[in-house]
């Protein structure tokens, strides 16, 4: 085994071999082991049902909007290294609408940054809702940017990945690994020697159609679930459709009650979608690929990246409980995570 270990090959565990490499490790130090890679489909395994776009899910606490901030201006980093858009990283307009005003540090920080901003006139917000924001989004095709992240990884790097099932994080360690990065998104609840209480999934449905003639991402924020469209690039016009935040359900069974509510409210927010319809503006007609649920891995406390020292020659860095927000924050995370096990200055 290598000097250092990722456990798990969703986002924050591809992501953070990204950042090891940004900061000069060799590949040939790095390996990944995950149950689940790139390809695969599991409920235990939720990279691949992100809808997946950089919204304003998130909260607004200091380091939170700084990882967004820093996840949302070195994307492009990430986008060229994979060979561009096609890698399944795009660039659409998003309108994002609030029903509760966000706090004032969520708008300067958003404002700050994001590019072609755009503050959405209170005569142009749709009933109930209390601000609006335009701006260039980052678009994921999940499935498809997983598979090329570990390609580049691993064809053009040379970092070896392993599917393996470990039960007791002490596993992961041979006699020359020094430190291992504890990446295991909703596994971190039962993964020996860390078994974490304070993660929970955060269930999502999401409805995936065709529609072609839709090219931006249309999202709205309540007290209880969000409404969100999302454009898939590269997806032969698929666009995502939800959603739900159910906390505690660790269901992988999708409901048809939930898919005709997320289709009722994803048209009434965004009429557009019905408009190429042949026979009218008729849900009914709408050309349904498939339903999926994902658990979002949440933690009570936020995401923990923090080192823990095992023994003289060993330390445990875990990068886990992205919930809602691994693609649009995660990169910031693995940044924090390296730098927390090469023992740098943490700026995040
Ligand atoms: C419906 C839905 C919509 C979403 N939309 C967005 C969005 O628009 N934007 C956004 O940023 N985020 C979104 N998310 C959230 C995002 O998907 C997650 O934050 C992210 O996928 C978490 O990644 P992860 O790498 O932590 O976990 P995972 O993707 O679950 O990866 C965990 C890895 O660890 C491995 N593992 C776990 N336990 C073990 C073990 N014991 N042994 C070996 N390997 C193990 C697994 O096999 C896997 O490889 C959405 C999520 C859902 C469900």
């Amino acid at each position: 085994m290598t000097k250092y270990v990722v456990i798990g090959s969703g986002i924050i565990g591809l992501y953070t071999v990204f950042n090891l490499l940004e900061q000069g490790i060799k590949s040939t130090d790095i390996s990944v082991i995950a149950e689940y890679l790139p390809g695969d489909e599991s409920i235990n395994y939720t990279s691949p049902y992100a809808g997946g776009n950089f919204s304003c899910i998130t909260g607004d606490d200091a380091e939170t909007l700084e990882f967004d901030r820093y996840t949302y201006t070195n994307l492009h980093k990430v986008q060229a290294k994979l060979g561009g858009s096609k890698c399944g990283l795009d660039r659409y307009i998003s309108t994002e609408y609030w029903d509760l005003m966000p706090s004032p540090a969520k708008k300067d920080s958003l404002k700050e940054y994001l590019e072609e901003y755009e503050d959405i006139p209170a005569n142009d917000l749709p009933k109930g809702v209390a601000y609006g924001i335009k701006f260039r989004s980052w678009n994921f095709n999940c499935p498809l940017f997983l598979q090329n992240f570990q390609a580049f990884l691993e064809n053009e790097n040379g970092v070896k990945f392993t599917r393996k099932r470990i039960s007791h994080v002490s596993d992961a360690y041979s006699s020359n690994t020094e430190t291992v990065f504890n990446c295991t998104g909703i596994g971190a609840h039962k993964l020996g020697g860390v078994s974490d209480s304070n993660v929970y999934p955060t269930r999502g449905q999401v409805v995936v159609i065709k529609a072609p003639h839709i090219k931006e991402n249309v999202m709205r924020w309540t007290d209880s679930d969000p409404t969100y469209i999302i454009k898939r690039p590269y997806s032969n016009d698929q666009l995502i459709l939800g959603g739900y935040t159910q906390k505690d359900n660790w269901t992988a069974d999708t409901f048809k009650k939930e898919t005709v509510e997320i289709l009722e409210k994803t048209t009434k927010l965004f009429p557009k979608i019905l408009e190429e319809n042949p026979n009218g503006p008729n849900i009914k007609d709408l050309e349904i690929l498939r339903v999926a649920s994902g658990l979002r891995p949440s933690r009570h406390g936020g995401p923990r990246i923090e080192k823990e020292v095992m023994n003289r020659n060993r330390v445990l860095i875990h990068n886990y409980g992205a919930s809602g927000y691994g693609y649009q924050a995660g990169f910031a995370m693995g940044h924090k995570a390296v730098r927390l096990a090469l023992s740098r200055d943490v700026k995040l």
